[in-house]
């Protein structure tokens, strides 16, 4: 069996260039987990980080000229992706890295969409299905198989709970929905994985590797600013 592993690398991101700088500064601004106003100014948020980065850009530019025009960020983070990808082929680790920033290119969103592709390596028979077994990450012991469609992937990894598609009534179906009984996907607590899905054997370690990573991005983004589209796909 081969085992493929996905690996992204999240970063902030900076402006490449002087031309980027007040683009970048609007992306850090208007992000809610830097300044959040209240509830009643909220339609004030866009035009705040407008004026603001406008604002501030001319002085950062200046900052960002002294070393070198742009920032650094990009490039080291390239680096460390080159360096991961050269120590796990090294190893004989057969593995995909990618880089995706929160605030400048490549955005997370995108690098997401890349993944996507690479997980159109998920043999689905002619009626968009896989088999699906969920396993206890730790013992391996197997809790629940049944049908997976993408879209019962994108619930799962949505909302934490395991979720098949049903053929007999052709809907999805999420585990412990009657008997309250949910296999829960990821420990909160212990902000871990607990639950692996795997396909017929193949994929297993990469695809719970991105659930992983999934699951660290909607942390860090919000869920909100997850395109469905994209986690449909996976
Ligand atoms: C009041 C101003 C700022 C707050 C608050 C702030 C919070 C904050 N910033 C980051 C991450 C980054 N900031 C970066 C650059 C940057 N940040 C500010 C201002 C505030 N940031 C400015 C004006 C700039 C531009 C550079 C400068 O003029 O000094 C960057 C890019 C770094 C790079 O390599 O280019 C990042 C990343 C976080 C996470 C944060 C609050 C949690
Ligand atoms: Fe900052």
């Amino acid at each position: 069996m081969e085992e493929k592993i996905g690996v992204l690398l999240l970063n902030l991101g900076g402006p490449k260039t002087l031309k980027d700088v007040q683009p970048f500064l609007y992306n850090l601004f208007v992000d809610l987990d830097i300044i959040r106003l209240p509830r009643l100014f909220k339609l004030l948020q866009r035009p705040l980080a407008k004026l603001i980065s406008v604002l501030r850009a001319p002085k950062s530019e200046e900052g960002y000229a002294a070393i070198g025009g742009g920032s650094p960020l990009r490039k080291i983070t390239d680096e460390q992706e080159n360096a991961l990808r050269m120590a796990l082929e090294a190893k004989n680790v057969n593995v995909s890295v990618y880089v995706g920033m929160r605030y400048w290119y490549p955005f997370t969103e995108e690098v997401i969409e890349q993944v996507d592709t690479l997980l159109d390596g998920i043999k689905w028979d002619d009626k968009g299905l896989a088999v699906a077994i969920a396993q206890n990450v730790d013992t391996g012991a197997i809790l629940m198989q049944g049908f997976v469609n993408r879209g019962a992937l994108a619930t799962t990894i949505t909302s934490r709970k395991a979720t098949f598609f049903s053929r007999p009534r052709a809907t999805l179906w999420t585990k412990g929905e009657t008997s309250n009984n949910f296999i829960n996907i990821y420990d909160k607590r212990r902000n871990k994985l607990c639950v692996q899905f795997s396909w017929r054997g193949f994929l297993l370690g990469h695809v719970r590797l991105l659930l992983v990573k999934l699951l660290e991005i909607q942390e860090q983004i919000g869920s909100s600013n997850i395109k469905m589209s994209n986690l449909v796909l996976i």
